[in-house]
Order: C-alpha cells, then sequence, then structure tokens
C-alpha cells in the first residue's frame, strides 16, 4: 500500500487528507464522496511548469479540463497559472462561469458543433485545434462572419503509437481523431488553412494516447511532426509558432504502475523540439502540452460505505459499496485495477482478499476484484486511490443513482465543490405525460 500528497494515517487509525479526517468528511458530507488532495496537484501543476522553466524555454502547460472539470478545478488550474484544454461547449461554459481568462483556452474536439465553434469566437477563446476538414470549412466560414482571424493549431496523427489500452489510443493511423500525418491529409489541411485569410495557423497538435509510461512514444511524435515541418517550411514558408504534443502522462494507480517523474518527460521532450528545431533551421517554437490524468489523478480518492455482503464459497466474498460503475466507471470501461483501504481501520489486518462490488444492476459493475482487506462491514468506509481522473467526469446517473458529492482539502480545512446531486434533481429535466398534468 501507498499513500499518495498529505494521505497518511492519524492516530485514530484514519485515513486524512490535506489535514482532514476522511471520515469525519464522509459523515458530514455522506458517500460516495471524491476528495481531492488540493496541495497535491499545485505540487502535480508546479513541477510541470518548473520542468519546462529549466529549460528557459516558451511552454504552456493545459489542463485538460476533461479529466475533472468544476468550476473550482478550473480555478484551481487558473490560480496554479495552466491553461485551460477543453474539448465540449460544456466545459467550456464551465471555464467561463469560473472566469477562466478565455485567451488561455485551447478548444479540442472532433465533432465541434456550429454552436460551440460560434461559443469559441465570441468568448475569444485562445485558439481552436481544429481536427478534420469539416471543422476547417466550418470555422473558416464562420471566421468570416465574425470578421475575425482565427488562431488555430491543427491536429495531427502521426501515427505513434504509444504502450497504452487500446481503447485510450488516439495517435494511431486508424484513430476519429486529428489528420493523417502521413496520407497527404495534414498536407492538404495545412495548405487549406495557411491559404485562408481568416485563420492564424499557429502550429502544429499531437496527442498520442493516454496513461503513458515511457518516453519514446513522444519523442518520435515529435520527430515525425518536424520531418513534416521541414517539408513544410520549403513548401508553404511555414514556420510553427507552437507545438503542442498533448497529454498522457502516465500516473500510479497501484503498485505495479511504475511512472517516471515528470521532468524525464519534459526533458526529452524539451530536448527533442530544440534538436528538431536546430536541424531544420527554425526557431524554436513553444511547447505546448496538456495532461490530464497527471495533475489530478492521484489526488483523487473516493470514499464509499460498506453495505451488502455475499460469500461464494470456495470462489469469492462480494463485498458491496453504494457506488460503482456510476461513479467509476474505468475498471468495466478499461479493465482499470485500483488499490483501496477501509478509510476507519487503515492498520487492521488484513486479513480477507474481497471483491469489491458496485451497486448497480450489472454484473460487470465491479470496482476491485481482488482487494486484501480486514474483514468489513455495514458502518465501515473503503477508501479508493487515484480516482481523481475520469472519475467525476465520466459518473452517470445508471439506476437513477445521484452523483456524488466532491470535496476539495488543504490544510486542515474542507471545501465543498460540488453538491450531492438529489433525486430532486435526477427528474428536474423530465416532463410528465401531457394526460397526467393537472390530475
Ligand atoms: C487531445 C487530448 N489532450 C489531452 C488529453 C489528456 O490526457 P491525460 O489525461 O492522459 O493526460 C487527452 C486525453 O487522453 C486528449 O485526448
Ligand atoms: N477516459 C480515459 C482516458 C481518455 C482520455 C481522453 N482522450 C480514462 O479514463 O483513462
Amino acid at each position: 500500500m501507498f499513500f499518495h500528497g498529505t494521505s497518511r494515517v492519524n492516530d485514530k487509525g484514519h485515513l486524512e487528507i490535506g489535514g482532514v479526517d476522511t471520515v469525519d468528511l464522509a459523515k458530514e458530507y455522506g458517500t460516495p464522496l471524491y476528495i481531492y488532495d488540493v496541495a497535491l496537484i499545485r505540487e502535480r501543476a508546479r513541477g510541470f511548469k518548473e520542468a519546462f522553466q529549466k529549460h528557459g524555454v516558451k511552454a504552456q502547460v493545459a489542463y485538460a479540463s476533461k479529466a475533472f472539470s468544476s468550476i473550482a478545478m478550473v480555478q484551481l488550474a487558473e490560480e496554479e497559472g495552466l491553461s485551460l484544454d477543453v474539448v465540449s461547449g460544456g466545459e467550456l461554459y464551465t471555464a467561463l462561469q469560473a472566469g477562466f481568462p478565455p485567451e488561455r483556452i485551447h478548444f479540442h474536439g472532433n465533432n465541434k458543433s456550429r454552436d460551440e465553434l460560434m461559443m469559441a469566437l465570441d468568448h475569444g477563446v485562445g485558439c481552436i485545434v481544429v481536427d478534420n476538414f469539416y471543422e476547417l470549412e466550418l470555422l473558416e466560414q464562420l471566421s468570416k462572419q465574425y470578421g475575425k482571424k482565427t488562431a488555430i493549431l491543427l491536429r495531427v496523427t502521426p501515427g505513434v503509437e504509444a504502450h497504452t489500452h487500446d481503447y485510450i489510443l488516439t495517435g494511431q493511423e486508424d484513430s476519429k481523431f486529428g489528420f493523417d500525418l502521413n496520407n497527404g491529409q495534414a498536407d492538404e489541411a495545412l495548405q487549406k488553412a495557411l491559404s485562408s485569410p481568416h485563420f492564424s495557423v499557429m502550429g502544429i497538435h499531437c496527442h498520442i494516447g493516454s496513461q503513458i509510461f515511457e518516453t519514446t512514444g513522444f519523442v518520435l511524435a515529435a520527430q515525425k511532426i518536424f520531418q513534416k515541418i521541414g517539408q513544410w517550411k520549403e513548401t508553404y514558408g511555414f514556420i510553427p509558432t507552437v507545438v503542442n504534443l498533448g497529454g498522457g502522462f502516465g500516473i500510479r494507480y497501484t503498485s505495479d504502475d511504475d511512472p517516471i517523474p515528470v521532468s524525464e518527460y519534459v526533458d526529452q521532450i524539451v530536448e527533442e523540439v530544440k534538436k528538431q528545431a536546430s536541424e531544420k533551421n527554425i526557431p524554436m517554437p513553444e511547447i505546448w502540452i496538456e495532461p490530464g490524468r497527471s495533475l489530478v489523478g492521484d489526488a483523487g480518492t473516493t470514499i464509499y460505505s460498506i453495505g451488502s455482503r455475499k460469500d461464494v464459497p470456495n470462489v469469492r466474498h462480494y463485498v458491496a459499496v453504494d457506488g460503482g460503475m456510476s461513479d467509476n466507471i474505468r475498471p468495466a470501461l478499461y479493465d482499470a485495477k485500483y488499490e483501496a483501504v477501509l478509510a476507519n481501520r487503515v492498520l487492521d489486518e488484513k486479513n480477507e482478499i474481497v471483491a469489491i462490488a458496485g451497486k448497480c444492476c450489472e454484473s460487470g459493475d465491479m470496482l476491485i476484484w481482488d482487494l486484501p482487506l480486514p474483514k468489513a462491514s455495514p458502518g465501515d468506509y473503503l477508501a479508493v486511490f487515484c480516482t481523481g481522473a475520469y472519475g467525476y467526469s465520466m459518473a452517470n446517473n445508471y439506476n437513477r443513482i445521484p452523483r456524488p458529492a466532491v470535496v476539495f482539502v488543504e490544510n486542515g480545512e474542507a471545501q465543498l465543490v460540488v453538491k450531492r446531486e438529489t433525486y430532486e434533481d435526477l427528474v428536474r429535466l423530465d416532463v410528465p405525460l401531457k394526460t397526467k398534468v393537472n390530475k
């Protein structure tokens, strides 16, 4: 077992995060409850920024808000001087509501709607990462209509395969994202964008996957992109001011994961970009990255209440909690692995191996298959670690289970940053049958 950030065991044997007893939090705010270690998020953000500062290069670290978007989270990213990656009108709206400076927002997405693009233009979003020909045309029309010269990056698919789960690979050729770098699509897109008076092409973007533990993929992607940039300089006189290498930096979910320090990714990326820029004889571009998971993943812990139990003799002990795939779909979707402890009895002897089941009506609704735990019973709390990324943001109302609350903790203080959904919230958008109204 390992603890992240400020997590520790207090003298009651309870899990404490940010100087706050998680059992007290569970009692006050109910369960399931997401708790974020704010100091750890700050540390991660500073780690990325300092890694670039050390090299004295121009860089932007954009928080990929898809990992966890809420007003408070976006404000925290702002406080830490991060830029922001949004992929939908909803994420953009959240950022704007949080007062995030629009010029530091980058707008992504493989199927942005006309309305979403107009929203971005209305609010003066810093740059739009154009993903496909449809968008290129639509955005050109809109920019013309607005009388604007829109700053764009072109998202390319460099054909680099990162070592990760199949479903979260996005940099390979057979991908729904981006212009293919190798089959002429990226060349055509760049040529079109450069020939339009309504675009200012800042540079190129790629994202090769997620939960990546090696630097090789990033280096390779940079090499492939610069190979093209070399050609584009000759053909179109194009010199990018920005090269964005995306996110995807891996984190430690369980003791089996062994992530490399963030500075190693950054060192390799910076060195390769410097080398490539000098070889191609172009000025050093700004390097942008957009980490999500590695900023917030291990800062999040979910607390559940233990409920029912079912023993299948000689097979398995199922222990159920009051959440599941409705608040963490990653085990069901990616076979993702997590570790957990009893928050109220962290140091008790772990005398059985149990399977942690969720409460959804779905056999695949399992959070952990083989967790060593003290014999747990109702009244105990389970703390599942590393749920900060793609937990709340992928939460859903399957079985009409309300989404949990989210609490930030720091320096002994807790702040509720997302309220728990209520049953009223669940039916708020429902419209009764006409025949039942006013009866
Ligand atoms: C374009 C883009 N940028 C950034 C990210 C963030 O990835 P991660 O959370 O793995 O850092 C993603 C998600 O994989 C993405 O698709
Ligand atoms: N949602 C995924 C990662 C996809 C990232 C978005 N491109 C996860 O939970 O790991």
